[in-house]
């Protein structure tokens, strides 16, 4: 049985990389599209948010001197097409994928209209939510935050390059240890970066819990979404 009726799953764009240099890793993708297909069949509503951090950080654009909402908007972009890829590739594994984009680009994709997400969502459809919040300075944490929030998912779920919170970033302090649960409050008084504050802030206000996972992981996300212990829990 699973522990919930609808999910917001946030995809990280870094992490499909794979261990390619950039893009979409083939297997990384195909492999996730099998795990969102599970969570489907146990009757879960799934919504999905992805990054482009494969593709484009607004971050790394205006370190060079771009100007940083150009960068971003360029980054919201890179979401798009990582939308796209992710749509098709469940459209091949049998699914029904729409993807709908927070800024206008009709001929690519449709604009992004919370009654027709929720219909998509009663209908049994995996709705991917594009081009982030449509607004620069912001991240697809956020994102999925703010989607979550507006479609009533009982969770987010954040696959990402680590298996959940740590004391302090893993990938730079081999003693870090990790959280089986933290409140979003300690999350956020530690300064802990795994999600940014807006995003943390966002889902504490909205009382809308946050479970951070292996992206890697086989079978880490049905785990998670049959409420086994995996991965951090970070609640109210
Ligand atoms: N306290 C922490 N616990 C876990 N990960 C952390 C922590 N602090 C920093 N990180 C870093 O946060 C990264 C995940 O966040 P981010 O790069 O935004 O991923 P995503 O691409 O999924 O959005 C991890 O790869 C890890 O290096
Ligand atoms: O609401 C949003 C969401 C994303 N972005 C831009 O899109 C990039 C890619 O998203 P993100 O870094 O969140 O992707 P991920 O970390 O998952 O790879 C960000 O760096 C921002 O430049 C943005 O400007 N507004």
């Amino acid at each position: 049985m699973p522990a919930y009726k609808r999910i917001l799953l946030k995809l990280s764009g870094e992490a499909l990389m794979g261990d390619d240099a950039f893009g979409i890793n083939r297997a990384t993708i195909v492999r996730m599209v099998e795990e969102i297909a599970e969570v489907t069949r146990l009757g879960v509503q799934v919504a999905i948010v992805i990054g482009g951090g494969n593709i484009f950080r607004g971050v790394a654009g205006g370190s060079v001197g771009m100007d940083r909402a150009t960068a971003d908007y360029m980054g919201m972009l890179a979401t798009v097409m990582n939308s796209l890829a992710l749509a098709d590739t469940m459209e091949k594994a049998g699914l029904v994928a729409r993807v709908m984009s927070a800024i206008a680009i009709e001929q690519v994709v449709e604009p992004y209209v919370r009654p027709k997400a929720l219909q998509y969502l009663e209908e049994g459809k995996v709705v991917v939510f594009a081009a982030g919040t449509g607004n620069p300075f912001f991240t697809t944490d956020t994102a999925a935050a703010l989607r979550g929030a507006e479609i009533g998912a009982e969770i987010v779920l954040k696959a990402t390059k680590v298996d959940g919170v740590y004391t302090a970033d893993p990938n730079k302090d081999p003693k870090a240890t990790r959280y089986s649960t933290i409140s979003f409050d300690e999350a956020m008084g530690k300064n802990l970066q795994v999600m940014d504050a807006t995003a943390f802030a966002l889902c504490r206000d909205q009382k809308l819990p946050v479970k951070v996972f292996s992206i890697f992981k086989p079978g880490a996300l049905r785990k998670v979404v049959q409420g086994g212990d995996e991965g951090t829990l970070v609640h109210v």
